[in-house]
């Protein structure tokens, strides 16, 4: 503290990016992958490819740092996932299979809620309007479809400002006009500098979006 008159150094947070280095899963008895690496930077969209039981969404949970690698290194702005897991993790948001809607509070509250969580994006009215939920915005979420559920659920990235989106099979359940709108939505977040990383079996076309495909 004495050498800069009490001024804490804060260090340079470095660039907004996720490397991935030299990763290795293996799940029970069964090496999934080994020595994956890619980087995901500002901009970037990468799909996730792959069969049933290939390992997109262990890839994903290990992004998130859910899941411990065998091997390998997983970077944020330069430093390991697991040392600064507040920064992390409040740069990033997850959707995974479950859509953890809140059955007992309407769409809108729903919203209300993850943005109290997690706020900094646009007003939760706004949100359901782009995923097309205002008509139901009043309707408790235990009673919403499977396609409602899926668009409130990825309706929550856009009242919070994460730069990094991870995102298991968005597209399920959803309609075609659904589709596109989430993709308009993924490619919007890349243009405002965000990133993302979603898993997938549809073929969707999202600009500039790359693709890794997971091979057993
Ligand atoms: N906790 C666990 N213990 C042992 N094996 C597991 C565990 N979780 C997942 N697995 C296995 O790891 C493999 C990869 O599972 P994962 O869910 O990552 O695949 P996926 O590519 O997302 O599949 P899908 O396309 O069906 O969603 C599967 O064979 C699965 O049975």
């Amino acid at each position: 503290m004495g050498e800069n008159n009490g001024k804490q150094t804060v260090p340079d947070p470095g660039q907004p990016q996720l490397q991935v280095e030299e990763l290795t899963c293996r799940r029970g008895e069964r090496l999934l992958f080994e020595n994956m690496s890619f980087t995901v930077k500002a901009g970037d969209v990468l799909e996730v490819s792959g069969h049933n039981g290939s390992g997109k969404t262990s890839l994903l949970r290990l992004l998130c740092g859910l899941l411990i690698p065998e091997k390998g290194t997983l970077l944020w702005r330069g430093q390991p996932i697991n040392k600064i897991k507040p920064l992390y993790h409040s740069e990033l948001a997850y959707v995974g299979h479950t859509d953890a809607i809140k059955g007992d509070l309407t769409a809108r509250e729903n919203l209300i809620i993850a943005g109290a969580l997690n706020g900094g994006g646009i007003d939760p009215e706004q949100a359901l309007e782009r995923v097309d939920l205002s008509r139901i915005r009043e309707l408790p979420g235990r009673f919403l479809s499977a396609g409602q559920r899926r668009r409130l659920a990825l309706a929550r990235l856009l009242v919070n400002r994460a730069r990094l989106w991870l995102l298991d099979e968005p597209f399920t359940a959803l309609d075609k006009v659904a589709i596109r709108t989430i993709a308009t939505l993924l490619e919007e977040h890349a243009a405002a500098g965000g990133m993302a990383v979603f898993t997938s079996h549809h073929a969707i076309n999202i600009a500039h979006a790359r693709t890794l495909e997971i091979s057993a």
